[in-house]
């Protein structure tokens, strides 16, 4: 990794402040007697401090330190040189926060890209826009980038904050509300078998059937430990076992459980009487609507919601009447972050023979420069440095970003003005070549 002191005092406004404040990069521990556990705990108190959370208890701070222990996390924290003022917050808390895993994203047609996924990302209110977070994200950027990563990725809390930094959307997502009264009914049979189970066999099976999803899924990213744990109740969202989760196990012909739900009654005061799906991880097309048939016919229930469903649901399809599904809040999930132009479009596979000249800016300075794609519209594809050659489709790193996984299409970027077209048609050549084969969409919060 590059050392974030270095990049962060490259910044101008960081230079301003590089007395006051010094940066510091750990491995999350989860061991209470190494004596680096105190400054992982201080870290995740800022963290909750800055999402305006409880303040954590040492139950929670050893859960989680061991979750993040196990998915390798690096923490950034940015403290205060010197002295605080007198009652204030403690120099060993850091006024902000930052934090890095290395994950699998599905790029399409089955194919793995290791990411570097930004989470954490926190800056105590006193100490705002004074660069802190553009001094750790330029400087973990540049440090994955020399770890020959081609892609960051993060779920953003805001829309405005991540795009002057090359991130562009690249997923969506959408919450449902399902009525299951009498006029639920899905098209077809079942194929599989659905059984409830006890929620702590996800423990061990949810990470199994998550894989099939992150095989088959264009968009999906490999989940963090934290996933298992929420799925089988071992943890709720305030850190205690959440004893009102249920589950449900999907199973194929062979009796293989091929998919899962988990779901919580909202009780008795919540009238229409709602099931509130907590993760629901289906790998292939058959576990996910059967699951949904199963959640159908839970009796005394009105109605399912989900807060993580996609926008192309086979679900409206399959249901014989499409209005059940009451859609809100349609919203940006996954953000990309190319680092490396030519590596992220080698990476994919491309499903039509096509050449492309694309001229890719980056005010970052990180991943700007012209090249041509040409695919044979199988598994090969050359990118070859294209310097002087006129673009075909022109555009910002993040918008290159955006169509990676074929989520958004160049011809709306185009319309929209943030692409622009050397050669006519260039946008729709691009909208055909970055096409994958389902729906991009990802089931992981991080
Ligand atoms: C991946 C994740 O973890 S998403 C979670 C992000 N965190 C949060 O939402 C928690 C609450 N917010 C915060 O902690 C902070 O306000 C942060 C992290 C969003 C920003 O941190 P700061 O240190 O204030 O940002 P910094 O000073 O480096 O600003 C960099 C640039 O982004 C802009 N910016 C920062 N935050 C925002 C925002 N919320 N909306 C719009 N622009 C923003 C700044 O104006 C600045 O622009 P400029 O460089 O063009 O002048």
């Amino acid at each position: 990794m590059a050392d974030p002191n270095e990049s962060y005092s490259e910044t101008n406004s960081a230079e301003k402040y590089a007395e006051k404040y010094r940066v510091q990069q750990f491995p999350a521990v989860a061991d209470r007697e190494d004596p680096a556990y105190s400054r992982c705990a201080a870290w995740v108190q800022a963290v909750s401090h800055g999402f305006h959370q409880h303040r954590r208890d040492d139950d929670y701070i050893a859960k989680t330190l061991r979750a993040y222990r196990t998915d390798h996390r690096e923490l950034t924290g940015v403290y205060i040189n010197g002295e605080v003022p007198e009652h204030a917050v403690g120099p060993e808390v850091p006024v902000a926060t930052y934090a890095t895993m290395r994950k699998s994203l599905n790029i399409g047609f089955g194919r793995q890209l290791e990411s570097n996924l930004v989470t954490a990302v926190t800056v105590r209110g006193t100490h705002r826009r004074k660069g802190l977070l553009r001094g750790m994200i330029t400087a973990d950027l540049a440090g994955a980038k020399d770890d020959g990563l081609a892609m960051a990725a993060l779920t953003a809390s805001e829309g405005s904050i991540y795009g002057r930094f090359g991130f562009g959307v690249a997923t969506f997502e959408r919450s449902i509300k399902v009525d299951t009264g009498p006029r639920f009914r899905l098209r077809g049979l079942a194929t599989g078998t659905v059984e409830v189970a006890d929620p702590a066999v996800l423990l061990d099976v949810a990470p199994q059937v998550f894989d099939h999803v992150q095989r088959a899924t264009p968009g999906s990213v490999d989940r963090q430990e934290y996933y298992r744990l929420l799925a089988s109740g071992a943890i709720g969202h305030d850190g205690k076992p959440d004893t009102g989760v249920r589950s449900a196990l999907h199973y194929d012909a062979s009796g293989t459980p091929d998919g899962y739900v988990s779901y919580r009654f909202k009780g008795w005061d919540a009238k229409p009487y709602t099931m509130e799906i907590v993760d629901l991880v289906a790998g292939t097309n058959a576990a996910y609507l059967d699951l949904w048939r199963f959640l159908g016919s839970i009796d005394l229930i009105d109605q399912v919601t989900w807060a993580e469903a996609p926008v192309d649901d086979p679900l409206t399809w399959a249901l014989e009447d499409p209005r059940c599904i009451d859609s809100s809040d349609v919203r940006d999930m996954l953000w990309l972050r190319i680092l490396d132009v030519p590596a992220a479009l080698s990476a994919r596979r491309y499903p039509v023979a096509g050449k492309l000249v694309m001229e890719v800016s980056d005010t970052l300075g990180m991943a700007g420069g012209i090249w041509a794609l040409e695919s044979d519209g199988g598994a090969a594809a050359a990118v070859t440095e294209a310097s002087g050659r006129e673009p075909d489709l022109c555009m910002d790193v993040a918008d290159l970003a955006s169509i990676y996984l074929g989520a958004v299409s160049p011809v709306t970027l185009t319309a929209a003005g943030r692409m622009s077209e050397g050669k006519p048609g260039a946008a729709f050549a691009a909208q055909q070549l970055f096409a994958v084969e389902r729906p991009a969409h990802c089931l992981t919060h991080f």
